[in-house]
């Protein structure tokens, strides 16, 4: 314990070596989950909780009051070395460069600015997101049309159309529902964020495993995961490389960096190894988090056909029967509430994404060394005892309503704050609001007697539920 920084927040005993690497995985193996876990340790030691895994310090922030502290600090707005934490270090030897943070900001600039002008949080990404919708409806009205209903693995359900409403704006291109490669590339990087966690995986504080148990310790997974991905960007970028035409004005945000890329000098942020790493990052951070978020939303709503109905009964009652669109949300109260509600359920089992101390400072009194990696248990926020949430494990969108109209309480920050937020917000409400309103509207969902979901979470990089399946009746 000696080896301690004074005045580091407080947390369980550190072992040489090891650290508090124990007391973690007892928690965890305690609980199930390492949200839980840790949860856990924070009500013992404190809403800063001090840990080392393996040779690494790491600090983890429960509840309102820290978070808003540790989001907002403008020096724990780093990420470690690599964006999943140790893990990319070896993305990097396979030759995956990725995003540098000291490039971030001007690339976070270019991502911005072009992704809008390809639909980003304009009505244009209306449009996007109503034509995925449009085909994941046909294909629905396939299955149901022999039967009278047909029977869904909530899994996948969404997972290639999700992942279109960001690439059509990245590449220019979609994929067909039952794209077969598309559906095994998802399958790859869900198995991946179940293997490995946000805070990092088995391998990246103890190397050894690499060497003696690559299977169990996520390091074969991370591996395969990456260079499949990697040479699915490859193939995709070459190919816009050699149809990229400099005199028509880019329609797609990778053929936009292209053209950037012709004009660039030698001492900016901007290289394919850069594009390749911006595409890596977009495909990371965009698909699972809103998949599992609508995987939550569907299973709390077949467990709930009292809300199905009051959410039918708002969209007949403003929309009738023809397309949903996102103008419609401000008179949808009800709808944005389970939205709002489904994001609670599905971040209040996550971390935030791993920061790091650019240099050393305080938070909420304790001592930060430069370096340290810091992030916080959502669940405190969403569902902790500060959060000000009551019964949180219940789903229940009223809670977001004050006289009728949308209230969001001043603790419930889903994407983040500060300067590291999320880039996709609007993206993930709109799809969120659009997809589960669009398919109540024509379908109910219900639960299969034979198979009842399993409550459990399955913990990983973003929490899920344990898969389940939903029988789908035209309504
Ligand atoms: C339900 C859906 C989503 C949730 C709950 C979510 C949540 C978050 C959170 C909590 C962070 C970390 C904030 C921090 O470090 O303080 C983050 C970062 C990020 N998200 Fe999302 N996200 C979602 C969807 C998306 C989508 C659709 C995209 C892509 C368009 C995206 C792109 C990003 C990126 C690029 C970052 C890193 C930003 C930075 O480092 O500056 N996210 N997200």
């Amino acid at each position: 314990d000696i080896r301690k920084p004074k005045n580091f927040p407080p947390g369980p005993f550190w072992f040489p070596l090891i650290g508090s690497t124990i007391q973690v995985w007892r928690a965890r193996s305690r609980s199930k989950s390492l949200y839980e876990g840790t949860a856990e340790m924070s009500k013992q030691f404190g809403p800063v909780l001090g840990l080392k895994v393996g040779r690494n310090p790491i600090v983890i922030v429960y509840g309102p009051e820290a978070y808003k502290e540790f989001s907002t600090s403008i020096v724990l707005i780093g990420r470690p070395d690599d964006f999943y934490y140790k893990l990319r270090t070896w993305g990097r030897r396979l030759g995956i460069i990725l995003t540098d943070e000291e490039f971030w900001q001007e690339q976070k600039r270019f991502l911005l600015k072009h992704l809008r002008q390809f639909g980003f949080g304009t009505k244009n990404m209306s449009h996007l997101v109503e034509t995925e919708i449009s085909c994941l409806i046909d294909s629905i009205d396939k299955a149901i049309m022999s039967e009278g209903y047909t029977i869904y693995d909530m899994e996948r359900f969404f997972s290639v159309s999700i992942l279109n409403t960001l690439w059509k704006m990245m590449s220019g291109k979609r994929y067909s529902n039952d794209d077969k490669n598309m559906k095994e590339l998802q399958q790859i990087l869900s198995d991946l964020f179940k293997t490995v966690h946000m805070v990092g995986a088995p391998f990246s504080y103890y190397p050894i495993l690499k060497y003696i148990a690559p299977g169990i310790s996520g390091y074969k997974c991370f591996i395969n995961t990456h260079i499949n991905i990697w040479k699915f960007l490859r193939n995709e970028i070459d190919y816009h490389k050699k149809h990229l035409d400099t005199a028509q004005e880019p329609t797609n945000l990778i053929d936009a960096y292209l053209h950037v890329l012709k004009v660039a000098d030698d001492g900016s942020s901007y290289s394919e190894d850069q594009l390749v790493a911006i595409c890596m990052d977009m495909f990371m951070a965009g698909s699972e988090t809103t998949n599992n978020t609508l995987s939550f939303c569907f299973l709390y709503l077949i467990l709930n056909p009292d809300i199905q109905e009051k959410a039918q009964e708002e969209i007949d009652r403003v929309v009738g029967s023809r397309m949903i669109n996102l103008d419609d949300r401000s008179r949808m109260p009800y709808a944005e509430s389970i939205v709002l509600e489904a994001l609670r359920m599905f971040s209040g089992r996550a971390f935030a994404v791993p920061h790091r101390a650019l240099k050393a400072t305080k938070l909420a009194g304790y001592s930060i060394p430069k370096d340290t990696i810091i992030t916080a248990n959502l669940h405190g926020c969403m569902m902790g005892p500060d959060s000000g949430f009551e019964e949180p494990e219940k789903f229940i969108p009223e809670r977001f309503l004050s006289n009728g109209e949308v209230h969001i309480p001043d603790n419930f920050y889903p994407f983040g704050l500060g300067k590291r937020k999320c880039m996709g917000e609007s993206l993930a409400k709109a799809n969120i609001f659009l997809f589960t309103t669009s398919l109540l509207q024509k379908y109910n969902f219900h639960l299969l007697q034979e198979s009842p979901p399993d409550m459990e979470i399955v913990d990983g990089v973003t929490p899920a539920p344990v898969h389940y399946k939903a029988k789908i009746t035209r309504r």
